[in-house]
């Protein structure tokens, strides 16, 4: 006879996180309470439960919504089975890493997006896995568990060749129908190659040999490769091309002002024919060569796709394949990037150059090599994660507001705001331990047809009254991703209770410090500094945008913020 003591606490712990950040049309709230097994017996409806651990988790078709809350199976460890099909889920898919006793997972018909997580293909003992009708995207990866004996990953929108893994090829079509950018067998679709060099360039050819190599080992290695993009749009914009001089080619940026004289210095007169560079010194590569790079998938965003390319000279560049632009007019894309593409500072990302044609546009930017602060703080949680300390968060808020107020200043005539100020578009890098952070993605706004729903500004109360945003709309989002900073929460999803509301709410009350993020309230030092920015944080997320404070007032609150190590700045 199990006493009530007995139940195992980490597994309930992990489980009410759950409970909490999701709706359905159950009452998952009333339902779990207490223990939720109690012997070989569960008490919680959708849970099984074997010598007192928790082994199944079934909740089907109850409309559940949400986001699922970062790495919550953690402790599950027992966990055989996990079944979330048909309901209304978004954001990525759970990180199921260590969870060894896994053998089926059905996240079907749901709508999960981004990349396959690879801890998928380290579970031992998988047999079944529905992820069909969502909107995962990414590459398929290698799959290789001999238990996998059902897979289903069609209608989503995977790209990609099918890896040609022994256990991937005993699934059928069906397995991967649906997905419009997937190539390779059992599909009907060949995978594109890279055109092959013109003979008279001859220098090219062991770069060409290098990057066959690398495509082939990180095709095996790295799930997101993807050879196809470049390719793609080498066939297109190469068929524009040769459109268009047979009808008097008109150059994209005639009639523009131009900022450097770098066609001249290359001496490449092709070179200079397709992209338009900001500092000479960034004029080293041309379009064609862009195209002729091989190209790994960062991330979709609300925009389109980006990519990292890395250039024959080794250069590595972050570019954007802008699609919600269709209407834009390219004197209209010139202008907007020309003036973006002015504006330097330490804590902006740095646009390099850009390509206008009717179907494509791409944005090449500066590549930032330790990801974004959305990945650094939510990505890998569990075990092997690197805490984010901090005095490392300290210097990439500060990094954040000092960025901003430039944008601010740059851009006020224009009145500009950056619009999609959230935490994947700040981006990282550290040197010698410290960080740096950047801004990316500012300045779209007024390119836009109508305001993207995934865009940071919408959360915005006036902006959802309808409101032109403005730069006070930029200082909520400011705020918000503060408090995504401080307390590790995903501030991403509409369904969950405003971030806002539940740190008021509990900062209020008591000023507790249960907000804060574990990670950092291990540094008692911090505790009051942490305070003060939790307090700013909610003056900056006041519903009246006139109560809000000014980037100059926030960037004098960080100042006042004495923290040692912080004064250490990189250059
Ligand atoms: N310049 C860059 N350097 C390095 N990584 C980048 C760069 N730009 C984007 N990324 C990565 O690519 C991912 C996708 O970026 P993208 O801007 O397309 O979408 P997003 O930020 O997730 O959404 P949104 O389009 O709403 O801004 C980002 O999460 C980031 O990790």
């Amino acid at each position: 006879d199990i006493g009530i003591q007995e139940f195992y606490h980490e597994e309930r712990d992990a489980l009410i996180p759950f409970r909490d950040s999701m709706k359905s049309s159950f009452n998952l709230h009333g339902n779990w309470t207490g223990p939720p097994c109690l012997n070989n017996m569960s008490r919680w409806m959708g849970i099984s439960c074997s010598n007192s651990h928790v082994t199944q988790l079934t909740l089907e078709s109850i409309n559940l919504t949400g986001t699922l809350p970062v790495g919550f199976l953690q402790n599950v460890t027992f966990l055989s089975k996990l079944s979330f099909h048909n309901n209304s889920l978004s954001g990525v898919l759970p990180n199921l890493t260590n969870l060894i006793h896994l053998k089926s997972v059905f996240l079907s018909s749901n709508q999960f997006w981004g990349p396959i997580p690879l801890d998928y293909i380290h579970l031992p003992n998988l047999n079944t896995l529905e992820l069909q009708e969502n909107k995962i995207t990414g590459t398929i990866l290698p799959f290789d568990q001999e238990s996998l004996t059902a897979l289903n990953l069609s209608y989503n929108q995977l790209s990609g060749p099918i890896p040609e893994t022994k256990i991937l090829k005993r699934f059928k079509s069906s397995s991967f129908d649906h997905n419009p950018g997937l190539c390779g067998k059992p599909l009907d679709i060949p995978c594109a190659v890279s055109p092959p060099p013109s003979p008279s360039e001859n220098k090219k050819k062991p770069l060409k040999v290098w990057s066959v190599v690398l495509i082939a080992t990180a095709g095996a290695i790295v799930p997101f490769l993807v050879i196809v993009f470049l390719f793609c749009c080498y066939r297109r914009i190469q068929g524009k091309k040769a459109k268009k001089e047979a009808s008097e080619y008109q150059h994209p940026t005639e009639g523009v002002e131009k900022k450097s004289q770098w066609s001249a210095s290359t001496g490449d007169p092709e070179k200079s024919i397709d992209l338009e560079f900001f500092h000479e010194h960034n004029a080293v590569f041309g379009l064609e060569e862009l195209l002729r790079s091989s190209a790994e998938v960062l991330g979709k965003g609300t925009m389109g796709i980006t990519y990292k390319a890395i250039l024959e000279s080794g250069l590595v560049v972050a570019v954007k394949r802008v699609k919600e632009m269709k209407s834009i007019t390219e004197k209209e894309f010139v202008r907007q990037m020309q003036l973006l593409g002015k504006l330097r500072h330490d804590n902006l990302v740095e646009i390099i150059s850009f390509y206008y044609s009717k179907d494509e546009k791409l944005v090449i930017n500066e590549f930032i090599q330790d990801g974004s602060l959305f990945e650094l703080l939510h990505g890998s949680r569990g075990i092997g994660r690197i805490p984010l300390n901090w005095t490392t968060r300290l210097q990439i808020m500060k990094d954040v507001a000092k960025g901003l107020t430039f944008l601010h200043q740059s851009l006020s005539s224009q009145k500009t705001p950056h619009g999609n100020l959230k935490s994947s578009n700040v981006l990282v890098s550290f040197t010698n331990g410290t960080a740096r952070a950047k801004l990316s993605d500012f300045g779209y706004l007024p390119l836009l047809p109508s305001l993207k729903s995934r865009f940071a500004i919408r959360k915005c109360p006036e902006v959802m009254e309808g409101k032109k945003p403005t730069h006070q709309s930029d200082i909520y989002s400011f705020g918000i991703l503060v408090l995504e900073v401080i307390t590790g929460k995903l501030s991403e999803d509409d369904e969950n209770e405003d971030l806002s509301d539940w740190v008021r709410g509990v900062v209020d009350s008591d000023w507790s410090m249960d907000i804060f993020d574990l990670e950092i309230l291990v540094e008692k030092d911090g505790h009051e500094d942490m305070l003060k920015i939790a307090k700013l944080a909610l003056e900056c997320t006041q519903v009246s945008p006139e109560r809000r404070p000014n980037m100059t007032q926030i960037l004098n609150r960080f100042e006042e913020i004495n923290y040692p190590q912080l004064n250490i700045e990189v250059n």
